[in-house]
């Protein structure tokens, strides 16, 4: 495909999103009805797509039009790209630029349409953020950097640098925590890679990684990961310490890669998808939530989410928080967690719970927000103390 043709099959898949379609679905559809198209060419497209449907207001804006060729209009124009060598009309092209499409929009944009959130969004992000609110929404609108974290039951973040090199993989110790990388280079070979195969490396955000590392974990400690899903956190736990390990999750199928995942890093995990009345030293709830510090991967999440979406999640995790709480064992720990940088789903769920859950004591509490260091997560500790 040329880059013209690359683009025209991206505008149609933008189409297809605006209609309602899920991104990744509408990718795969067209996917399937483009059987010529080549590895690079889907790289091309889903690039195309995801970048434009990250910044779907402010594209749409600079290109005119809220549909699927006004988004790729004013997404290639922010990239600075001469619209007229792609724009063309010829072979597989899109047809060229009309006059309106030319001069653009000369209206400024409103604040939110700048950032590319929703109205509502906007607002609650500089009401629960404040002045980091436009520095954490702008940084929702570019591509998550890809980071691994080196598990040390494989081997050193040396040999771990090493094998990703031999595969053409070029990463570097990235600064947040220790064992954290991040891929320069070659970021779509690494599960393909012998890093990967080896279990020296596991894909995983570097925010993720912080959050996990700052739990306080002794040899011979139970966890019980309540919301495991594809056991992402258990591993980075598992790996740090000798501890009786057990992950639930309320889908028995998001653990199914939990075991394979387990034996390539070394670490023993036992899977409950039924848990009786078990307690353990301590408790993890990764939450189900908006995910609105990984909207950069997601970027559906951004433009689907609801007020009312939003409060029905804040129910949810307020029932898992009492869930969970009930398997700690007495003066063990509790950690919620959510990839979200709402505070009605994080201060305000600590408040609450401390409120109505006497007997309990915060003692961590910690937010990271989108950006170069990684996506937007948060983490609060409560110790049991009867
Ligand atoms: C944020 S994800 C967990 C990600 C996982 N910890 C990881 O690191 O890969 C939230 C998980 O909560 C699970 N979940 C939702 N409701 C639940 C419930 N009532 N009980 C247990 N798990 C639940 C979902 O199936 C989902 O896998």
């Amino acid at each position: 495909m040329t880059p013209a043709a690359r683009v025209a099959a991206a505008i149609g898949v933008l189409d297809d999103c605006l209609s309602g379609t899920p991104v990744e679905k509408a990718l795969l559809r067209w996917s399937r009805g483009s059987r010529f198209a080549g590895s690079k060419d889907r790289a091309a497209v889903r690039d195309h797509v995801f970048d434009g449907w990250r910044r779907r207001r402010s594209a749409a804006h600079d290109g005119g039009r809220d549909t699927g060729r006004g988004i790729l209009i004013g997404l290639l124009r922010q990239q600075g790209v001469d619209l007229d060598t792609l724009f063309t009309g010829q072979g597989h092209a899109p047809a060229p630029l009309d006059p309106d499409e030319k001069a653009g929009r000369g209206d400024t944009p409103t604040a939110a349409t700048r950032v590319d959130l929703p109205d509502w969004l906007w607002d609650r992000f500089q009401a629960d953020l404040g002045p980091e609110a436009e520095t954490a929404a702008l940084a929702l609108r570019d591509r998550a950097p890809v980071f691994l974290r080196v598990n040390p039951r494989r081997g050193s973040g040396a040999a771990a640098l090493r094998a990703l090199a031999e595969d053409g993989i070029e990463a570097v110790a990235h600064p947040l925590v220790e064992g954290a990388l991040r891929v320069v280079r070659g970021a779509r070979a690494v599960s393909r890679g012998r890093a990967y195969a080896e279990g020296l490396v596991e894909l995983q955000d570097a925010a993720s990684q912080a959050a996990m590392a700052r739990l306080p974990l002794r040899d011979g400690q139970s966890l019980l990961d309540f919301c495991a899903g594809g056991g992402g956190k258990a591993l980075a736990l598992a790996a740090r310490a000798r501890l009786d390990v057990t992950a639930h999750d309320i889908s028995a199928a998001r653990m199914r890669d939990i075991p394979p995942r387990a034996d390539r890093a070394g670490v023993r995990i036992s899977v409950a998808p039924h848990l009786d009345d078990q307690r353990a030293d301590l408790v993890l709830l990764d939450a189900p939530c908006s995910g609105s510090g990984t909207w950069r991967r997601d970027p559906d999440g951004k433009w689907r989410l609801t007020p009312d979406r939003l409060a029905e999640l804040a129910r949810l995790q307020a029932e898992l928080i009492d869930r969970a709480a009930r398997h700690v064992a007495p003066g063990g720990s509790l950690a919620y967690a959510t990839c979200s940088v709402l505070a009605e789903e994080n201060a305000a769920q600590v408040a609450a719970f401390l409120a109505r859950a006497p007997g309990w004591a915060l003692r961590d509490k910690m937010q990271w927000l989108p950006g170069a260091d990684g996506d937007g997560f948060f983490l609060a500790r409560f110790d049991r103390s009867g």
